[in-house]
């Protein structure tokens, strides 16, 4: 077997082949441990298949304060059966080669002191972890797990908000590996009705002061809404409408999104 050297590198390489061959990326987000700890590396397997570019993993945790209703109670569903953040990284030391797209950890900073910082960067490593959403880690923060990410090569992967100055977006966009996460609304995660225009001269100027692809996240539920996002981006973050789909095991449907990022 062919072996993959995991971290921020097999991330960009990923997400650059995907823009060269003139598609779009499509990151799917999940609740680790949602439906049981023994599902979790059969439901990356189905998204791999389903034609994910990458995948992002959410890490069950007590107070979520990014995330709307839907991703809440997915992490609750998760912490009700258990699953925690040393779980989830075992499973993958074990189980990572059968997924082909790279992980990003979502996780709130808390989960990683829980841990130590040092050792969750050294396991991440070993576990195959590619990149890290850190929400609630602002850029002035950073320095404080700068060394060990680093060492462990794993990409920090920074959002960015529509209310930031433009300094600040292209500070941001400066410091971000892998990808830029564009949120694309004022609030918490979860599906909305529509997008505004004015979206499109936001991401026009992300994209011209970025070195990484810039992808949109937050609110993405419908074809129609991957297809307009699509447009204006290099790709988009799915989380709730993902869960709420896998939760009643529409997987087509899963697909469908999926492919209305190629359209
Ligand atoms: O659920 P939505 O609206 O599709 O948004 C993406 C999102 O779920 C995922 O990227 C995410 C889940 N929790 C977060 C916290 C902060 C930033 C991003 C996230």
């Amino acid at each position: 077997m062919q072996t993959v050297t995991y971290g921020k590198d097999y991330l960009r390489a990923t997400l650059n082949e995907t823009i060269n061959e003139g598609k779009k990326i499509f990151i799917p987000y999940i609740m680790a441990g949602d439906g049981g700890l023994n599902s979790f590396i059969p439901t990356l397997q189905k998204l791999d298949e389903a034609g994910a570019t990458a995948i992002e993993v959410g890490i069950p945790f007590s107070d979520p304060v990014a995330d709307g209703p839907t991703i809440q109670e997915a992490g609750k569903r998760a912490q009700d059966l258990g699953v925690t953040l040393p779980h989830i990284i075992d499973i993958l030391k074990e189980e990572r080669t059968k997924i082909q797209s790279p992980i990003i950890f979502m996780t709130y900073i808390n989960p990683i002191y829980k841990y130590g910082v040092d050792q969750f960067m050294l396991d991440a490593k070993d576990a195959g972890i590619d990149g890290l959403i850190i929400p609630d880690l602002p850029l002035e923060q950073t320095s404080l797990i700068e060394k060990a990410r680093q060492q462990a090569n794993i990409a920090q992967i920074q959002l960015v908000s529509l209310a930031s100055s433009k300094e600040r977006m292209e500070k941001i966009a400066a410091a971000s590996e892998g990808f830029l996460y564009a949120v694309t609304v004022n609030g918490i995660t979860g599906a909305r009705q529509s997008f505004d225009d004015s979206l499109s001269d936001h991401f026009q100027y992300l994209k011209s002061v970025s070195p990484v692809p810039v992808l949109a996240g937050f609110g993405i539920s419908t074809p129609d809404h991957v297809k307009q996002l699509t447009q204006y981006s290099d790709g988009v973050v799915v989380g709730s409408k993902i869960i709420n789909l896998l939760y009643e095991k529409k997987f087509e449907e899963i697909k469908q999104l999926i492919k209305a990022a190629d359209q």
